[in-house]
């Protein structure tokens, strides 16, 4: 028997999200003035974790195609020596789903978010999360996460007769 999970994305907030990593955005946030008072700084708004040893934070583009949705999520992944962030590039809003660490991600404990095109993610060690869900084809992300030789990319696929659903997001 097919057991189904909808998931209908609500806007990113730093609290609904906090559980997962942080929201990287200037809205409400407290800044300090830089450069003789013509510069906001937006001060540690989300930290680079590269766990052990021999890592290195890198900073990287992703070029990514979008999907239809609804979509099916077959899978989550997780980097378990490293955070990962996305901050979208040309202002477009993107799909997020996570899961709260654990062994394997709980299907029941998945969440899904719309971050708006001025909001970017920083997923921290560990947090179960689909790869990048663009909402405009071929957009693009600056990505910062770590470089090293320990593998850092876990994958879990959910079984056929699980049935999760990515609801399109009320915009
Ligand atoms: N694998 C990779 O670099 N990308 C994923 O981690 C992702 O979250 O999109
Ligand atoms: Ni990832």
């Amino acid at each position: 028997m097919t057991m189904q999970i909808n998931l209908q994305p609500q806007p990113l907030t730093r609290d609904n999200f906090k559980a997962f990593g942080d929201v990287i955005e200037t809205a409400d946030r407290d800044y300090f003035m830089i450069n003789d008072g013509n510069t906001r700084r937006y001060h540690r708004l989300a930290e680079v974790d590269t766990g052990p040893a021999d890592g290195k934070p890198i900073i990287n583009i992703f070029r990514s195609g979008a999907y239809d949705y609804p979509f099916r999520i077959r899978m989550l992944e997780r980097h378990p020596h490293g955070s990962q962030a996305f901050i979208p590039l040309h202002g477009e809003p993107f799909l997020i789903v996570v899961a709260p660490r654990a062994d394997r991600p709980d299907p029941n404990a998945i969440q899904a978010f719309i971050a708006r095109g001025d909001q970017g993610v920083n997923y921290h060690r560990a947090t179960w999360h689909h790869p990048v869900l663009a909402l405009k084809d071929q957009d693009e992300f600056l990505v910062v996460d770590r470089a090293g030789d320990l593998p850092n990319c876990d994958e879990h696929f959910f079984p056929e007769d699980l049935q999760i659903t990515l609801q399109p997001a009320n915009t």
